[in-house]
């Protein structure tokens, strides 16, 4: 594991035009190298800017999208026309305006039961990932209470460690969520946390904080071969 680098952009519109040029560059070095750029996108609000620059000339047409294979790192049990779908929302920003195969386009399946769901798009990853299980970036955000992807305080998934993907049950939001574990998220050459806005503060500052104790499930994230990037604008670290 390397040390996770931090980068602080002046406000969401930097962040997102920065996490543009690195996801671009990430793009290019995985398929110079490996033939092909396997991603986990991330769901909320705060990667919304970043799916409609890459969706932008500037830098679609630097991405070979042939050779791009998307998962989603959480995904709202909701059918995917339903506007709290993180597909929904990468597909309306971005894929609808580049030359993305379909068969490269892995929607998580949110029809029938949570727990089949989460094991058929398990076996999905397996299949594009082989055993290394190894994305070549993952995407996540954090929510105001320390959550990252759908895994969320005081949830079963978060002791969970055999399962690269599972279905978890939100209390706090009565609602089911299809999740990345600690496992496949850990594997990952490369995580991008991209976190904007004042309401992240009060989280950061613990996380941040000289010896900072284990207390949001944001702090698992710890890929143990990969590189962890925090995309951070100033509201979120300073409260303002
Ligand atoms: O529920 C979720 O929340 C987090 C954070 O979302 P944001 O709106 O604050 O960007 C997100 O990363 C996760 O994927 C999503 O499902």
């Amino acid at each position: 594991m390397s040390t996770p680098v931090k980068l602080i952009w002046k406000d969401k519109e930097a962040l997102s035009l920065a996490a543009a040029y690195y996801f671009v560059d990430a793009c290019a070095k995985s398929i110079a190298t490996n033939d092909r750029f396997t991603v986990a996108f991330s769901g909320g609000s705060t990667p919304k800017r970043l799916f409609e620059l890459l969706a932008l000339p500037e830098f679609s047409s630097n991405i070979d999208w042939k050779k791009v294979f998307i998962f989603w790192s959480d995904e709202r049990f909701v059918p995917h026309t339903n506007d709290e779908s993180n597909y929904k929302t990468s597909k309306i920003a971005l894929l609808d305006h580049v030359k993305i195969p379909k068969k490269n386009i892995f929607v998580t399946p949110t029809k029938g039961e949570p727990a089949a769901c989460a094991a058929e798009y398990e076996a999905s990853v397996k299949a594009v990932l082989g055993k290394s299980a190894s994305f070549d970036l993952t995407l996540l955000g954090m929510g105001d209470d320390g959550h990252t992807a759908s895994l969320f305080p005081g949830t079963t998934i978060l002791s969970e460690q055999k399962r690269l993907v599972k279905e978890v049950w939100v209390e706090s939001k009565q609602t089911w969520r299809i999740s990345f574990t600690y496992p496949l998220i850990n594997k990952s050459k490369q995580v991008m946390l991209l976190v904007g806005d004042a309401n992240k503060y009060p989280v950061l500052k613990k996380i941040f904080a000289k010896n900072a104790k284990y207390l949001f499930p944001v702090q698992g994230v710890n890929p143990a071969k990969g590189q962890t990037i925090w995309m951070l604008d100033e509201a979120a670290v300073t409260g303002q």
